[in-house]
């Protein structure tokens, strides 16, 4: 069946997890060389001499996403579904994540979380050991059955290196997945050249990769990819090995894109950039189950997990609402904020989150005086929240340091260097915080969906950026 506007694809059963014949795994085999491998020196020619003799063999040989007789709908514009597990001694993975045509869904979480076997699980590198995944109606994997073969899926992956074949031109990489999907050679040239184009490097097609910088060949890369017209796109830290600049300009080059793709997009990184400037949502991995998912705005703005509240650079902590519609924290700080919306009441647990930078520090005058709550008035404690404290700690973060105190270790507040000097604000000294009460976000707390619950209130600086705990 073929429906007006779909994207034809080839599929001769490959879809639908059927057999398919040696020429067809050969070209599978090469186009997924091309997006997974691209380490072996030669391989690139073995593929392309591949892909010419196919043709010359059998016109009907398609890898991945060709058209051409015979073919079924696979149209761009498919829901992406995993709805499965993956066993391994230690390990379980299951989840059920879904990605909208043309949405971009953040995968995050620490290292071992399972981040990579869930995109391992859609590319075709494992299969399922229960459930299925799915683009729109077709089966990608079903546990227990031959999986579609990884090349014939349609799934695009870009990587954190850009593993471009060093002996072919940049065209003639990027031209390699449409002449393995099957595309007369002039076709293909020129296909890579207009997405050479969009990339922003059509005075580069001639050169070879390592006449390019990184960021040129990270760009070449997505170029490569997206050539070969992905129906689903794997992001793995992209523009983790980039330098700022050349990230910016990949984050601007892929969120440009991605709209003209109109395909579900699984983003892996650790960066809140990648995820505030591309991502739609985002789902939050722990020991292999989603913990938080939501809006970028709830997962990162209003964090449930340590992980997140890491990531998003902002203070978690656990607490309760107490008769009076305060919410006392586990540490004994009570706090104000409001509760409307967040569908609590009192008794109820709660996550409560702040940025450091949301709370003001002052140094306290020698003897004793708190200069802030003297000149407080009673309008000005309505709308804020204040407590002193012994800094235990001072840390360098950007613009500025971090302050953290004996009484509320999972506080952290963030000030600029100079005013921490202009105020005497270091290790030993008391100084008096205040945060206004609408910067406090408050959500209830989950039970019994495998979320973390902390015991402890949880400073931003436990987790490193890369995701590793401190
Ligand atoms: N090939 C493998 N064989 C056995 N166990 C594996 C294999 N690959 C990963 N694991 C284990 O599976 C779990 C999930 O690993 P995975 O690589 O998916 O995590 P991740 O979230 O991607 O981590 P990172 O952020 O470090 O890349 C980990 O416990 C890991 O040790």
């Amino acid at each position: 069946m073929l429906r007006a506007g779909a994207r034809r694809v080839r599929c001769d059963g490959a879809v639908r997890g059927e057999r398919r014949g040696d020429d067809q795994d050969h070209a599978a085999r090469d186009l997924h060389g091309l997006q997974r491998c691209g380490r072996e020196r030669g391989h690139g020619d073995r593929a392309l001499a591949h892909a010419d003799r196919r043709r010359g063999r059998c016109s009907r040989a398609h890898a991945g996403l060709a058209s051409g007789r015979g073919t079924v709908t696979a149209p761009v514009g498919d829901t992406l579904r995993i709805d499965a597990a993956l066993d391994r001694p230690g390990f379980r993975l299951e989840v059920a994540v879904t990605a909208e045509p043309d949405e971009v869904v953040a995968v995050l979480g620490p290292n071992g979380s399972g981040k990579s076997t869930l995109l391992g699980l859609v590319s075709g590198d494992i299969d399922p050991t229960d459930g299925v995944v799915r683009i729109g109606a077709h089966e990608l994997s079903r546990a227990g059955e031959r999986g579609v073969p990884p090349a014939a899926r349609g799934v695009g992956l870009l990587g954190q290196r850009a593993l471009l074949f060093p002996h072919l031109s940049v065209l003639e990489n990027v031209a390699f997945g449409p002449r393995a999907q099957g595309r007369r050679a002039a076709d293909a040239r020129a296909a890579a050249a207009e997405w050479l184009e969009r990339v922003g490097l059509a005075d580069f097609a001639a050169r070879r990769p390592s006449e390019l910088s990184g960021g040129q060949q990270q760009r070449a890369a997505l170029a490569r990819v997206l050539a070969a017209r992905p129906r689903v796109l794997l992001l793995d830290e992209p523009f983790a090995a980039l330098d700022v600049e050349a990230a910016v300009q990949m984050r601007r080059l892929v969120r440009e894109q991605r709209a003209a793709l109109g395909v579900p997009m699984l983003l892996v990184t650790h960066d809140p950039v990648d995820v505030v400037v591309l991502a739609d949502r985002a789902i939050v991995l722990d020991a292999g189950r989603v913990v938080d998912e939501g809006s970028v705005t709830d997962v990162l703005g209003a964090p449930r997990t340590p992980f997140a509240a890491a990531l998003a650079g902002v203070n978690l902590l656990a607490g309760r609402v107490a008769d009076d519609g305060s919410v006392r924290l586990r540490d004994g700080l009570v706090l104000h904020p409001s509760l409307d919306g967040a569908g609590v009441g009192a008794g109820d647990e709660v996550s409560v989150s702040f940025a450091p930078s949301a709370v003001r520090v002052r140094g306290i005058a020698a003897g004793g005086g708190d200069a802030n709550d003297a000149g407080a008035n009673d309008a000005d404690r309505e709308r804020h929240d204040h407590w002193r404290g012994v800094v235990s700690s001072l840390e360098p973060v950007r613009g500025g340091v971090r302050v953290v105190c004996d009484e509320h270790p999972g506080v952290s507040a963030d000030l600029p260097t100079a005013s921490a000097l202009a105020q005497g604000v270091e290790p030993g000294v008391v100084v008096h915080f205040a945060i206004e009460v609408r910067d406090i976000t408050v959500r209830a707390e989950r039970h019994g969906d495998g979320a973390e619950q902390p015991d402890e209130p949880l400073a931003t600086t436990n987790h490193s950026r890369d995701g590793s705990r401190r």
